[in-house]
């Protein structure tokens, strides 16, 4: 069978858990999305791409996006100064969580992938203002995927309009010393960040220079520095899907990040990418459907790295 007939028969076995989740609401934008909906592309170092699925509609990065700002903001501030104001460990927490900035001493948040490290994480971009930290950070998007890629503006407001356990924590670390500046601007930033909008192929086409440490399989640029990438898959298998990073690591076992909109980023070193679309989330905010995909395909391609 070929590689591309396995990944439709795969796509439709998958596609059977998606009634077991449920969409995100809490971002009210992100409510009216099909759950039924799966699609996937794998995207080799090699530069071939496979997909199923309706491999062309368009998602929102969602918590896929801390992957690629601390990428920038490592490369852009060095490591020491990027982890003296966020650390490098699990929480075990959901990913909204305040609970640890008051007892982490001293307080910072522990890690980039959750969404106090994050925001932390996109305050360091650099920049005078809003716009030229957009235009940086859109730039390094466009860049990675090799496409005029945007933001949806409809998302990024309604997040913007209910964000008000992220505008507690931005608060909570301003206070601390974490963060410094306007806390609106930050969300602003935060919420188009989250909001850049990209179909799966695309998301592929990252999660494979990260694969490719850091190399654009397409031009042979090197987009991304070997060390940045290797922190970043290295979060992204520590922390990457939320509380559930240590399950999804035994089952499947690659880098990868997901989003609340059902995005999942996976990066199999040294092989390829993956981007993965399925709205209907499990309870931790996990792609359903998508992480039985992941289980399948790491099983029949033994793609775990452990
Ligand atoms: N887990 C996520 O995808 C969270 C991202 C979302 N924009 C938030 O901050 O709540």
């Amino acid at each position: 069978m070929s590689d591309q007939k396995l990944l439709g028969e795969l796509v439709d076995i998958a596609r059977a858990f998606a009634p077991y989740g449920k969409v995100a609401d809490y971002i009210p934008a992100l409510s009216n999305q099909n759950p039924d909906d799966l699609a996937i592309c794998i995207y080799s170092i090699g530069n071939e791409s496979y997909y199923a699925g309706d491999h062309l509609k368009k998602f929102t990065l969602q918590s896929i996006s801390k992957v690629i700002t601390l990428a920038l903001v490592l490369m852009d501030n060095g490591e020491d100064e990027v982890f003296s104001k966020v650390g490098m460990e699990p929480t075990g927490d959901p990913f909204n969580s305040i609970a640890k900035l008051e007892t982490n001493k001293p307080s910072k948040p522990l890690n980039p992938m959750i969404n106090a490290g994050a925001l932390a994480v996109t305050h360091m971009i650099k920049g005078d203002t809003v716009i030229e930290k957009w235009d940086r950070l859109i730039e390094f998007i466009c860049h990675l995927t090799g496409q005029q890629v945007t933001y949806n503006e409809d998302v990024a407001y309604s997040e913007l309009q209910t964000a008000n356990l992220n505008r507690s924590l931005c608060y909570f670390m301003k206070q601390h010393g974490v963060i410094t500046g306007n806390v609106e601007d930050l969300l602003v930033l935060y919420t188009k960040q989250c909001a850049v909008e990209m179909n799966c192929v695309d998301l592929a086409k990252m999660g494979a220079v990260f694969a490719n440490d850091g190399l654009d399989p397409e031009s042979g640029r090197q987009l991304i520095t070997k060390d940045v990438a290797r922190i970043c898959k290295t979060f992204m298998v520590t922390c990457g899907m939320y509380n559930s990073s240590g399950e999804f690591a035994i089952k499947v076992g690659i880098p990868a990040k997901s989003g609340v909109s059902g995005g999942i980023m996976g990066s199999v070193p040294g092989k390829c990418g993956i981007g993965i679309f399925g709205p209907s989330l499990d309870e931790v905010g996990n792609s359903i459907a998508g992480t039985k995909l992941l289980e399948g395909l790491s099983a029949k391609y033994s793609w775990s790295i452990f």
